[in-house]
């Protein structure tokens, strides 16, 4: 996905450096705040798992790492929003300092379904880490612990973002042109 010629992508967002960079400064705030604790790291299928496993490794502290699935229904007969759990975590996080860990939050729905769901399990604590913060579009308040960037109001793809499952492997972010969307 190295090739110059992309005329899927409008404009690059945050570059792979700056990408980096910005993972390393919230990874560094991460392990500050877990220094003493028991931190577990939630991530969200798929979109997750590229952000996830680089700010894992940017962590100083040992981690444990597990991953969830969620189905979204958007048909005429249900709610918008409504969110379920399509594959749960393999293990319990009773006592654990959870970090639940998305690519993006958008309307926020998945988060804060996500977020209630694992605070009923018992951990000892939860936040919620974004790559990427859409807040233009935010139906549902939240609070959002750790975030590395704030984006306008485009549809974006690339660092596990997909645009009809493509693109994730982009190791950018980029707004994708309009008349491909
Ligand atoms: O704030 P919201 O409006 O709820 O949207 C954010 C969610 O949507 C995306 O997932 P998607 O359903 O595209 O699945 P994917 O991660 O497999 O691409 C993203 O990864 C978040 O989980
Ligand atoms: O901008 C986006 N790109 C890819 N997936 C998404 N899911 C919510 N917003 C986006
Ligand atoms: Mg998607």
């Amino acid at each position: 996905m190295r090739t110059p010629a992309m005329p899927m992508i409008d404009r690059v967002l945050f570059s792979e450096d700056q990408i980096r960079e910005r993972i390393q400064e919230v990874a560094a705030q991460i392990s500050q705040k877990y220094e003493n604790g028991n931190l577990r790291m939630v991530g969200v299928l798929k979109g997750s798992v590229f952000f996830l496993t680089a700010l894992a490794r940017a962590l100083t502290i040992p981690v444990k790492v597990d991953f969830l699935a969620i189905s979204s229904f958007s048909n005429h007969s249900s709610a918008p929003g409504v969110v379920r759990i399509a594959k749960d975590l393999d293990d319990s996080i009773e006592g654990e300092d959870v970090l639940l860990v998305e690519d993006i939050v958008d309307t926020g729905f998945t988060a804060r379904y996500l977020l209630q769901n694992l605070a009923g399990r018992g951990p000892n604590s939860i936040a919620l880490c974004t790559m990427l913060d859409r807040s233009a579009r935010r139906i549902v308040p939240l609070q959002i612990d750790f975030r590395c960037f704030e984006i306008p109001d485009r549809f974006v793809i690339g660092y596990g973002l997909d645009y009809k499952q493509l693109y994730r492997n982009l190791n950018f972010i980029a707004v994708l042109k309009p008349d491909r969307a």
